[in-house]
């Protein structure tokens, strides 16, 4: 049985003070840790505030990113090892948007892969095609060679925890959503490809997410789906009404 894990992604929104008072909105609302997993990725400058607001509730935290080395000169970057150190539950890695506006390859993904995992965190991978790529037929074939490179050298028991995001790029943040029966689709391949790689036991263990356009409405149908575990959600996360709205889909 896959634990639901439902995760925020805020972007670039948001500050400190915002973030404290989002997590006061959820106050006594959050579903049991038990039975589904509540992430917001915030910002890394409102990590920090997260995690402090954070404490004591079910809800777990996730930076949008990480550098592949710990420690150096890396203007910029944000530490895994200080993330892991500041109490950072999960790192996305890979999202579309770190590919399309900050060149991030599959190689990069990998390492960032592997250097979250070394600091005891657990990567949420994204992956997903552009709508050239699906209307020319491409998209399996592509999301396959995308989880395959980001999974490149990853132990059993590293992939067993291993969170996977299917993000199609054209239901990201437009209103258009996979259809169920689409995100479902290539949530499949996705598991398909890590028992190709490791075996079925591993694949049935790794939590894939859908992600593109998720909402209250259409929350319970995707998480009806057999290969879809969770949600990565980005404009429906923003305010707390409708971000306890999905991770409360059951009730
Ligand atoms: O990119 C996303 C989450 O990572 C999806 O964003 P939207 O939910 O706004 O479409």
């Amino acid at each position: 049985m896959r634990k639901p894990i439902i995760a925020g992604n805020w972007k670039m929104n948001k500050n400190p003070k915002e973030t404290v008072e989002f997590v006061a909105g959820l106050k006594g609302k959050l579903p049991s840790f038990k039975d589904v997993e509540s992430v917001i990725a915030a910002p890394a400058v409102d990590l920090q505030a997260l995690l402090d607001a954070a404490k004591g509730t079910d809800l777990k935290v996730a930076a949008e990113n990480a550098y592949f080395e710990n420690e150096g000169a890396f203007t910029g970057e944000t530490s895994p090892k200080v993330l892991s150190e500041m109490g950072v539950d999960y790192v996305v890695i890979g999202h579309s948007e770190r590919r399309e506006y900050f060149g991030e390859t599959d190689d990069d993904i990998n390492k960032k892969a592997h250097a979250v995992f070394n600091n005891g965190m657990v990567p949420i991978i994204c992956c997903g095609e552009t709508l050239e790529q699906r209307q020319a037929g491409e998209a399996e074939s592509w999301v396959e060679g995308q989880v395959s490179a980001a999974l490149r050298g990853l132990s059993v028991e590293q992939v067993s925890l291993a969170v996977i995001a299917y993000e199609p790029i054209w239901a990201i943040g437009t209103g258009e959503t996979a259809t169920s029966d689409q995100a479902q689709e290539i949530c499949a391949v996705v598991r398909r490809t890590v028992a190709k790689l490791y075996d079925q036991t591993v694949a049935d263990k790794v939590r894939i997410q859908y992600g593109g356009s998720v909402k209250p409405g259409n929350v319970v149908e995707l998480m009806g789906k057999d290969d879809i575990d969770g949600g990565l959600v980005g404009g429906a996360s923003m305010e707390p009404a409708s971000y306890l709205d999905l991770v409360n889909f059951k009730a």
